[in-house]
């Protein structure tokens, strides 16, 4: 045994004990943290830019004197993406490609029917006005996140995005600017954390008042989104990225382990587990995890995330592991088995699944089509992926006949008074009179 990851058996006595501990979710909400973003909002809320600027010059380390210095306009973002070598614009433009073909898929439209008395009821569907995207970029840069993020909001007909991105030192990758212009913002602002939330959420003199901020980030972000939901609408809370793999021993343990590696890299807190049925596969996993491991760039959030908070798992059958899979509600799930099509009617959480041996799951991270950003933290049980449902509202649409707002007034009538609520019950009759 290496021991660079957690070992546990199904069948041991201690296993309930041990998987608790493993997959239970840290509360996020420390008080200091609470503290700390309560007091950026209430700044960003009362002295809009200046504040803006003086937290950035605090928190991302740039000698930024003004707002200006903070905005890049639609000829940076193109400048940007003349820059980038031709094989990065390439691969861009196929994956914002592949990932706006498959959001159209879930474009809702307006509907209506007639009833039986010759009422129109229906449902409206719009976009809405103008929607935040916030891209992390403290740690690294995420230009895939640009294109998850912001195509699902144009296709949805969103008409106005605002888009922010921190620069540390005044770092910015081309390839997130690049992302941007090919993805339709016309405008980026540098800035990050919870005073960007702030900003989107309340407006500034620069930012504008958004409707929805979605997009993924570190803690500061998250509790900045806990905290102004309700003055405007959230995707989600995300938590660490989770990768879950149910293997039966066919697919190549150096492929397995580099999946598990994908996800454990982004975060010492990631997660990373795999489940097996079959002790000397798992050996086989362990020892490419050890073999692998010395040549990765980012070795060292791998060992930890993997000694925290991974684990090889041996389970009797299949069936177990499935069950485990849907206690876990992972936000990423490999069916690695042969009979992968098969399992994927028996999963009941998880954010997305991928099947069968030749599906990565960092295809899906950059380029199938699907969105990247995902419940996490078993929060799949009642989220879903971020979507173009998540830039539409609906309104309800009830238009009466004379024949139908009678006969409905009888119905309405008699609820109401049922309530005392004697206006509506003299609202809804006095039509049919
Ligand atoms: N779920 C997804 O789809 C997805 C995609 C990409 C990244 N991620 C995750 O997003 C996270 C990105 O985190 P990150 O830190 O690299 O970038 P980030 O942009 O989320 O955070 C950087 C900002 O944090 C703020 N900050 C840092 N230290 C602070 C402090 N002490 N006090 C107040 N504010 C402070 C700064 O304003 C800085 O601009 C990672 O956990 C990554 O795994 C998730
Ligand atoms: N796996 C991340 C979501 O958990 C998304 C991402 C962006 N870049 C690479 N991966
Ligand atoms: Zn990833």
């Amino acid at each position: 045994m290496s021991g660079l990851i957690n070992r546990l058996k199904a069948d041991d006595a201690q296993f309930e004990a041990q998987f608790q501990a493993l997959t239970s979710h840290a509360d996020e909400r420390d008080p200091t943290l609470v503290g700390v973003v309560a007091d950026i909002i209430s700044e960003v809320r009362s002295r809009g830019d200046a504040a803006l600027v003086e937290y950035t010059r605090k928190f991302d380390r740039r000698a930024v004197e003004r707002m200006d210095d903070l905005v890049l306009d639609g000829a940076a973002l193109q400048a940007a993406l003349a820059r980038i070598d031709p094989i990065d614009r390439d691969a861009l433009e196929m994956a914002a490609e592949r990932i706006r073909d498959y959001h159209q898929h879930q474009l809702s439209a307006s509907w209506s029917f007639t009833d039986d008395y010759g009422n129109q009821l229906g449902q409206r569907v719009t976009p809405l006005a103008r929607a935040g995207v916030y891209v992390p970029g403290g740690k690294a840069s995420y230009p895939s996140s640009v294109l998850m993020n912001v195509i699902p909001a144009t296709v949805a007909g969103v008409h106005e995005i605002a888009l922010v991105v921190p620069a540390p030192e005044g770092n910015l990758n081309d390839l997130v600017l690049a992302a941007a212009a090919i993805a339709g913002v016309s405008r980026v602002v540098t800035i990050g954390g919870a005073q960007a939330i702030a900003a989107m959420a309340y407006g500034t003199e620069t930012v504008p008042r958004v409707d929805k901020i979605v997009g993924p980030g570190n803690r500061f972000v998250a509790e900045a989104k806990r905290q102004v939901f309700g003055a405007v609408g959230i995707d989600m809370v995300a938590g660490p990225s989770e990768i879950l793999i149910i293997a039966d021993g066919s697919v190549d343990p150096a492929w397995m382990a580099m999946d598990l590696f994908s996800q454990a890299e982004h975060d010492e807190q990631a997660q990373a587990i795999l489940l097996g049925t079959d002790a000397a596969y798992l050996d086989a996993v362990e020892a490419a995890i050890a073999a692998a491991l010395p040549d990765m760039e980012r070795a060292d959030i791998i060992r930890e995330s993997l000694g925290n908070r991974g684990a090889l798992i041996q389970v009797a059958d299949i069936d177990a592991a499935i069950m485990l899979s849907n206690r876990i509600g992972p936000e990423h799930l490999e069916l690695a088995t042969r009979d992968a099509e098969q399992l994927v009617d028996r999963i009941d959480v998880a954010g997305a699944i991928f099947v069968g041996p030749m599906t990565s799951e960092a295809l899906g991270d950059y380029c199938a089509g699907p969105n990247h950003v995902l419940p996490t933290s078993n929060t799949a049980r009642f989220s879903s992926p971020l979507g173009v449902y998540d830039f539409q509202k609906r309104s309800s649409v009830i238009h009466c006949s004379e024949q139908g707002s009678a006969a409905l007034g009888k119905v309405a009538s008699v609820l109401a008074r049922g309530e005392s609520l004697t206006a509506h019950a003299r609202s809804a009759e006095l039509r049919g009179e």
